[in-house]
């Protein structure tokens, strides 16, 4: 329940020691649910801060007079995070990372039919999220806006044709079966957008059976309300856990990028490469070079990662120039 008795087991956690899962934080106060379906609200124990305690995080907490206290954060198979939103107030300030939820299994990105698509955008948020133990998507909504989302989809298929990219609509039933069937039982998923892309809709869809309220679309697709907590769900009829967060309106990360995500192909080929600091691009016996050649690479896959070289670039001029002021 909850991912707890699964959790507990994984890491060897006694029978007897209450371990719950955050499923809200409002300021000062925890909503977590324990392995019984029940919840309770917490506090933290005083030498635990606040931004230390997350959404989808196990706890150990404890009843002390009438309320529940959370003594310890367990320790997080994994943690999803982005650059926070706010501007560093100086140069020196140190950028910070921004927590958007712990021990995820599943991390589905929506983008809106509607909104400007660019494949950069759609790779910052593969290096921003992507990590070895989460199972990512990208789900294209708003897809009543057929050939945007089939644009979209075709554009990212074209480079990435490996990519888990499903589109759907809040509007149409047939869709969001195909969606629920990416949900998997027992497991945590997270679902991330801009602000506008529909979550908190689709969740109401996964949670409630699917009711056609065409009322509550405005035509101007501007949401008449913002998520402005995260918050984790469960769904009955999915048997999962889904965590809603709320929009944004940029996306970067302060971590060290890891780009073999996208371009691992790229990475293995050069190690057939003649020379060791070969930068694929004239040099004679590149074996990237070669497989483009031979079709066994497309050229667009290859545009793409000397796009990504070329801003990381211009990034590392810009981060030296800062350090120099
Ligand atoms: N045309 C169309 N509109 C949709 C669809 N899904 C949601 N909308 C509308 O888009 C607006 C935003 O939807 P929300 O579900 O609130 O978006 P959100 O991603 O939760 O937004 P934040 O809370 O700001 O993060 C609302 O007016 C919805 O009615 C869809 O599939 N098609
Ligand atoms: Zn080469």
């Amino acid at each position: 329940m909850y991912g707890i008795n699964n959790y507990k087991n994984e890491l060897n956690i006694a029978e007897e020691v209450n371990i719950g899962r955050v499923i809200e934080k409002t300021n000062y106060i925890y909503t977590i649910a324990d392995s019984n379906y029940e919840f309770k609200k917490a506090e933290t124990v005083s030498n635990l801060k606040s931004n230390e305690v997350f959404v989808g995080d196990f706890v150990e907490y404890t009843l002390f007079d009438d309320y529940n206290l959370i003594t310890s954060v367990k320790p997080r198979l994994n943690s999803v995070t982005k650059k926070a939103s706010y501007a560093a107030k100086s140069f020196h300030e140190a950028e910070n990372e921004q927590l958007l939820a712990a021990n995820v299994d599943q991390l589905f990105v929506l983008i809106a039919a509607d909104q400007r698509f660019t494949l950069s955008k759609f790779e910052r948020y593969v290096f921003t999220f992507q990590q070895d133990n989460i199972d990512m998507h990208v789900l294209i909504s708003k897809g009543d806006f057929e050939d945007l989302a089939e644009d979209i989809k075709q554009k990212i298929l074209s480079v990435y044709p490996n990519f888990k990219v499903t589109v759907f609509s809040n509007l149409r039933e047939e869709s969001l079966i195909d969606i629920k069937k990416l949900f998997l039982k027992d497991k945590t998923s997270l679902l991330i957008g801009a602000s506008g892309a529909g979550k908190s809709t689709l969740i109401n869809n996964l949670l409630n059976d699917y009711k056609m309220n065409t009322n509550e679309v405005r035509i101007d697709g501007k949401g008449k309300h913002t998520t402005t907590t995260t918050k984790m769900f469960y769904s009955d009829n999915l048997k999962s856990y889904i965590i809603d967060s709320p929009g944004f309106k940029t996306i970067s990360t302060t971590r060290d990028i890891d780009k073999s995500v996208l371009f691992e192909d790229i990475q293995k080929l050069s190690l057939d490469c003649k020379f060791n600091d070969c930068t694929h691009t004239h040099e004679p016996k590149c074996a990237v070079l070669n497989a483009i050649e031979n079709g066994e690479m497309s050229e667009a896959y290859y545009k793409r990662y000397k796009e990504n070289l070329r801003v990381a670039k211009g990034q590392l001029r810009h981060e030296q120039r800062k350090k120099v002021k």
